[in-house]
């Protein structure tokens, strides 16, 4: 049953950090579009330089003394302690807010040591938060993407919802001759409507409302978010759209039927039928565990380029959920790797070919390097040579003998 509501007496007050340089791109970018009364944007940096061309109106440059304006250099300590510095101006923002969104990217200094301590603050203060963070593109290397890990970790003790976006998947998302730059600027476009989305589900421009303390409800569900998103054009199936939405490379692979709450916020023209709308709540219901609280907000939007858009947010997501699609036929992948080196004895070959198992639903490049340093290892153990040698080819290595 969804109950038709009249808009909100009092719109919550809406506030999203973007923090760091990736964090401020992403807001600068929402400010460009459209955004309710209600909604605050805020840029925070530690980069004096990267703030000036911010073209957010409130703007904060956090930890001068720690860092003169100069930004982290990769160093999430000190992006922690540039955020402490400037705790009263981080707290007096969060006070003023409903429900506070803040968005940047993990690998580097200022978003992964801040974000996690700001997150602290608002659940200090008792605000509800989600974060919407990036993790990083898989050429940017291993020590980013151990950076990033470790900054998630620490958020997520924080923050009521994490929605992790890693970057090669937003990349996924788009046309693969992308440009680098424009696959920066659109993957923030992706950003942009996660954003965007979540803050027009809980303003009031919905014709049915999803209210703060649902939203807050849902939310609160501590641990991992995921999303997707879908677009349905004319004369397109909905229940495709609405797997699509659940399938979509957003949501990492993940069991939803574990998810303990999901928002769902649909963007139609006002020609949407009743039992369409309907159609999207019993789906869902269906695929989700039968406890789980699904909230259903829609909102008219009558130059909308499609004939419906959907966005999930599924919450509560526990790590079993993650071990359970584990389980499943495809879940795992077989990499064996292929010996050519001729001063291995037939045993260490033997060993070395015996095929690695990775689990394909969490496999992410950082998996394929802690697999290639595995494989590196094990084949130092073989041949007893010093692990750094090993990157050296078998063919240098002889001539050097
Ligand atoms: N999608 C997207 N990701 C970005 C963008 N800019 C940076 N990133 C990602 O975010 C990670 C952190 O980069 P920044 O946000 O520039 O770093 P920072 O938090 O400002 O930290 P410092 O530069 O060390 O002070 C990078 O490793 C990238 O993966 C962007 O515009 N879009």
């Amino acid at each position: 049953m969804f109950e038709l509501l009249t808009p909100n007496e009092q719109t919550p007050r809406i506030t999203v950090f973007g923090v760091g340089g990736c964090g401020c791109n992403t807001i600068n970018q929402l400010s460009q579009s459209a955004v309710a009364d209600n909604v605050q944007l805020v840029a925070v940096n530690t980069d004096a330089q990267s703030l000036t061309l911010s073209q957010c109106s409130t703007r904060l440059q956090i930890g001068q003394q720690v860092t003169k304006g100069l930004g982290a250099g990769a160093r999430p300590q000190k992006g922690y302690e540039a955020a402490k510095e400037s705790d009263t101006d981080i707290r007096d923002l969060i006070e003023q807010a409903d429900v506070v969104f803040i968005t940047g990217g993990m690998g580097g200094g200022t978003g992964t040591g801040a974000i996690p301590f700001m997150a602290s603050i608002a659940a200090e203060l008792n605000k509800p938060l989600v974060a919407v963070v990036t993790t990083p593109f898989s050429i940017e290397g291993h020590q980013r993407s151990k950076i990033a890990r470790a900054g998630i970790d620490q958020l997520m003790q924080q923050a009521d919802a994490v929605i992790v976006l890693p970057n090669d998947k937003l990349l996924e998302a788009l046309d693969k001759k992308i440009s680098l730059v424009n696959a920066f600027y659109q993957s923030n476009g992706i950003l942009q409507d996660v954003l965007q989305g979540l803050t027009t589900t809980i303003s009031q421009a919905g014709l049915i409302n999803i209210d703060l303390n649902d939203f807050v409800e849902v939310i609160s569900h501590h641990g991992r978010a995921a999303m997707g998103v879908a677009k349905q054009m004319q004369g397109d199936d909905l229940q495709l759209t609405i797997n699509n939405a659940l399938k979509n490379p957003l949501l990492e692979q993940i069991d939803l039927t574990k998810a303990k709450g999901a928002i769902v916020s649909v963007m139609a023209t006002d020609q949407i039928e009743l039992s369409q709308y309907n159609c999207i709540g019993a789906t869902l219901q269906q695929q989700l565990d039968p406890d789980a609280l699904v909230i259903i907000g829609l909102t008219l939007v009558p130059e909308l380029d499609c004939e419906l858009e959907l966005m999930v947010i599924a919450t509560g997501i526990s790590d079993e959920s993650l071990d359970k699609v584990s389980k499943a036929d495809d879940a795992h992948i077989q990499i064996t790797s292929i010996v050519e080196d001729e001063t291995l004895n037939k045993d260490s070959k033997k060993e070395l070919a015996k095929p690695v198992t990775v689990n394909k639903a969490r496999f992410d490049t950082s998996e394929l390097l802690n697999l290639h340093d595995f494989l590196k290892e094990k084949s130092a153990r073989a041949i007893n040579l010093p692990e750094e040698e090993l990157d050296i080819p078998t063919y240098t290595r002889k001539q050097t003998c």
